[in-house]
């Protein structure tokens, strides 16, 4: 039994230490491109070193004057480059992670013996940017040679909105040029067996709410304080939010079909050496909120709810959107992508996932926001796809694998 474990373990240090996907995938989730300082240098170079190896052409694109932003946009020159390119597009960037809530350390990519491999980025969305590549190795290999150019971008930014990333990149000559048909982008992964895909985002909101009120002894009962100001509001947006979770719930609709509004953070108090001064009621108090609306509700009545209800000018409320993106293109139409026919691309990745023996599940809204949305904008069509089954929804949760 010894030399069987012993032999065992060899195998799994050799596969370890050789170049494989799985190695190329790890020692991409070992950059550490967290926000909020993301190396994305180092991302880059690594991306880079692999696409020369696979003879891919290159360039590295910077939109902000500090350059400190880069995209990498890699080109597969296909056959008859006249015609409209594919674009597959990743961000290097990802969320945050809190260590120390996690069973491994969060960029040691780190894997366990029933092949989990534990990394922030792992689902979103490094797999997408390593699988892209390993798709065009594999084709190599077969001797395969597209038609079409095939483009790949790995941007900047995408976690934080992709002002520096995607949408200038979208707007630039640079992109122009490249003459996009489709876009491929991230999707989410699926707990059951079929593969999900996706034609619209949800537009993102980012809604702070301030309250003003007298101030006084922490003893006094009196009207209009900031916290009551407050507490009157978060109250009306619970309200809110349980009227569209009600929807879900009554299978009415899905998640990503309704408004989602979700509280983030609270702030109010007055500091003190040991937390917070006890009996004095402040005089401000603010909440923040995560809104994500559809690209069927109407942003016009929201907003109006808003101003009217949730932070009243009445009540002592002030309130800021900041809207991340665009909800609707050039024409104001909502940014969705067609799943029928009449979609020349929509046929073409079906037949792709039958090949594989995959099962399409029918398209969805995604439930957040990737930046598919900026080339949707242009009227290009994308899908939104990070073919994972069988896999735990775990992106920006704790031990995403
Ligand atoms: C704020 S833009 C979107 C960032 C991220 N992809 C999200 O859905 O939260
Ligand atoms: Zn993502
Ligand atoms: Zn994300």
């Amino acid at each position: 039994h010894q030399s069987v474990a012993a032999e065992q373990q060899q195998q799994q240090q050799d596969e370890e230490e050789s170049d494989n996907p799985i190695t190329r995938f790890r020692n991409y989730l070992r950059i550490n491109t967290a926000h909020p300082n993301p190396d994305y240098s180092s991302a880059v170079s690594y991306l880079l070193s692999e696409a020369n190896l696979l003879g891919l052409h290159s360039q590295i694109l910077h939109f902000t004057p500090s350059k400190s932003k880069p995209l990498l946009l890699l080109s597969w020159p296909g056959s008859d480059p006249s015609l409209p390119s594919i674009l597959l597009n990743s961000h290097l960037d990802s969320v945050p992670a809190e260590p120390s809530k996690w069973a491994h350390p969060p960029f040691s990519a780190a894997k366990s013996p029933d092949g989990r491999i534990f990394a922030r980025g792992a689902q979103d969305d490094k797999c997408i940017g390593i699988q892209y590549l390993e798709a065009i190795r594999n084709l190599k290999s077969k001797n395969f040679w597209p038609i079409r150019t095939v483009h790949l971008s790995y941007v900047p930014d995408e976690e934080i909105g992709g002002f520096d990333g995607a949408a200038k990149f979208t707007a630039s000559e640079e992109f122009r040029t490249l003459n996009v048909g489709f876009l491929l982008d991230e999707g989410q992964a699926n707990p059951g067996e079929e593969f999900r895909v996706f034609y619209a985002d949800r537009c993102p909101w980012n809604l702070v709410i301030r309250a003003q009120g007298m101030p006084g002894h922490g003893s006094r009962m009196y009207d209009n304080s900031a916290m009551e100001n407050l507490m009157k509001s978060v109250e009306m947006i619970t309200r809110f939010r349980d009227s569209q979770f009600d929807i879900v719930k009554a299978g009415k609709a899905a998640n990503s079909e309704v408004v989602s509004v979700n509280p983030v953070y609270l702030k109010a108090g007055i500091p003190s050496p040991t937390g917070f001064v006890m009996n004095m009621q402040p005089s401000e108090a603010e909440a923040g909120f995560d809104v994500r609306l559809p690209p069927t509700a109407d942003p016009d009545i929201l907003r109006k709810k808003i101003s009217e209800e949730w932070a009243p000018a009445v009540r002592n409320m002030t309130y800021e959107v900041i809207e991340k993106g665009p909800s609707r293109d050039y024409l104001g139409r909502p940014l969705m992508t067609l799943t029928n026919d009449s979609n020349p691309w929509w046929p073409v990745f079906n037949k792709a996932i039958a090949a594989v023996g995959g099962k399409l599940a029918k398209p969805e809204i995604l439930p957040s926001t990737t930046d598919a949305r900026y080339i949707r904008q242009l009227g290009i069509p994308a899908l939104g796809f990070s073919p994972m089954t069988n896999t735990p929804i775990l992106l920006h949760d704790h031990n995403e694998v």
